[in-house]
């Protein structure tokens, strides 16, 4: 099968076709401190109310706001963890410390910076709480049974996992962990530590790509250097069949050892589509293929060699593949505006997407944009997107940045 010749796809459109190839995992009730990472299956709902009653939020003496400025008489005390069993009456006061339960008949903490002690009686030396009520979180503060505290496809990161312990779940629905083959290929690749000849280069892509994929919920199997050879390509995509999802390096271009489309056709997937008008990353493809141990057809994405079109693909396609198909509610990256600190060449025929450096008030373009090059992405903490055909940008205009993070870990 061969696919006709057609333009390069616009971005837009073939990341809108590849999210809607994404596989849907099935859905898994897992420990809620062992989610980091997975996005929600299902809105999260407060299972409890949080202060359950209301709390002190300061060390020092809870007592009625009435009885202000006092004296008092120190009844007990309250203390986290170990709630005072009586009333507070008249004239009485309850020690309390930051955390602990109010009592009931108190509706003020004085803290103790503003009072002193003697034995059972208490007397008012500083400034009473204003309003009384200041120093007390009142129950159902931070959330109440049944708020929605989370929408479906929000991802858990540290606070949300604390959110979602503090609400009462111990466990929560999220689709399993993605598994994610990586396939390097080309004649001129050796494993990485391998002793080289001239003509070969170490397989950086593959290890790579796995680095991006591993801050998400992704098992990653790790295949080649595969030869430039067919029967090797498609052996190895034969090897990857239980995989959710494959992605390649290389040989997507038009040369005549670029084999991946070939291989993909040899093992019965069908090409969605070939070529995409941004520049790194032209030659991308796209392909799937069902398989019988799988819910979902399986997706091939197919990068380009070039280490920078491989790793701004993986920013633009791979990534927001895999967070779609782990149920993100928000799979593609989104631009923040930079200024520019140097003027912007016009654009050219394709969509650009310029290594840069931001330092929170304005961008730098990499002296060097070669596709080729490995350390302009190394030093590079952003993309910057200039449109085929854009004017020059003087310098101080705001261009669409996206943040790379630490080198794609994100
Ligand atoms: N006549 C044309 N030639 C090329 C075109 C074109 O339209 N017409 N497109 C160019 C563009 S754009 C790109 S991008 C490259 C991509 O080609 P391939 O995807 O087929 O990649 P290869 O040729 O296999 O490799 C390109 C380059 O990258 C190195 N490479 C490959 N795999 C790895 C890896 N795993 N780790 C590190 N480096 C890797 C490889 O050695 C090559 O130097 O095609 C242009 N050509
Ligand atoms: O698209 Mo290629 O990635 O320009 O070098």
């Amino acid at each position: 099968m061969t696919i006709p010749r057609q333009p390069p796809l616009p971005l837009e459109e073939a990341q809108a076709r590849l999210i809607a190839l994404a596989p849907r995992l099935p859905v898994e009730h897992r420990a809620t401190a062992e989610a980091l990472g997975h996005y929600l299956a299902a809105p999260l709902l407060a299972a409890r109310t949080q202060p359950a009653t209301a709390l002190s939020a300061m060390d020092g003496y809870a007592l009625r706001a009435a009885d202000l400025p006092g004296p008092w008489t120190v009844i007990g005390e309250s203390a986290a963890g170990h709630p005072f069993a009586g009333t507070v009456g008249t004239g009485q006061a309850v020690r309390i410390s930051t955390g602990a339960a109010l009592p009931a008949g108190a509706d003020c903490v004085l803290l103790q910076e503003d009072c002193q002690r003697s034995d059972a009686s208490l007397t008012l030396t500083g400034t009473p709480p204003q309003p009384p009520s200041r120093h007390i979180r009142p129950a159902g503060m931070d959330f109440a049974a049944h708020d929605p505290l989370l929408a479906t496809g929000s991802r858990l990161g540290a606070a949300q996992i604390a959110l979602a312990i503090a609400a009462g779940h111990g466990h929560v629905p999220v689709y399993r962990r993605l598994r994610l083959a990586v396939i390097d290929s080309g004649d001129e690749l050796a494993a990485a530590g391998h002793a080289l000849a001239p003509h070969q280069i170490p397989a950086s892509n593959g290890p790579m790509l796995a680095a991006m994929a591993a801050a998400l919920p992704v098992d990653v199997q790790r295949l080649g250097p595969v030869p430039d050879q067919l029967d090797a390509l498609a052996a190895a995509l034969d090897r990857v069949r239980d995989a959710d999802i494959v992605v390649t390096s290389g040989g997507a271009s038009v040369g005549d050892h670029d084999l991946v489309r070939p291989a993909l056709e040899a093992v019965g997937a069908r090409i969605d589509f070939w070529r995409v008008a941004i520049k790194p990353g032209k030659p991308l493809l796209v392909g799937h293929r069902a398989a019988a141990s799988l819910s979902a057809p399986q997706v091939i994405l197919g990068l380009p060699g070039n280490p920078a079109s491989a790793y701004v693909t993986a920013h633009l396609f791979l990534l927001p593949l895999l967070r779609a198909a782990l149920g993100a509610a928000d799979p593609l990256p989104r631009p923040l505006a930079a200024r520019l600190a140097q003027a912007m060449p016009a654009g050219g025929g394709r969509t650009e997407f310029l290594r840069g450096t931001w330092n929170g008030e304005a961008v730098t373009l990499d002296t060097l944009q070669d596709s080729g090059a490995i350390a302009p992405i190394a030093r590079a903490n952003c993309l910057v997107r200039r449109e085929a055909g854009a004017a020059m940008r003087p310098e101080g205009s705001k261009v669409p940045i996206y943040l790379l993070e630490f080198g794609g870990f994100a």
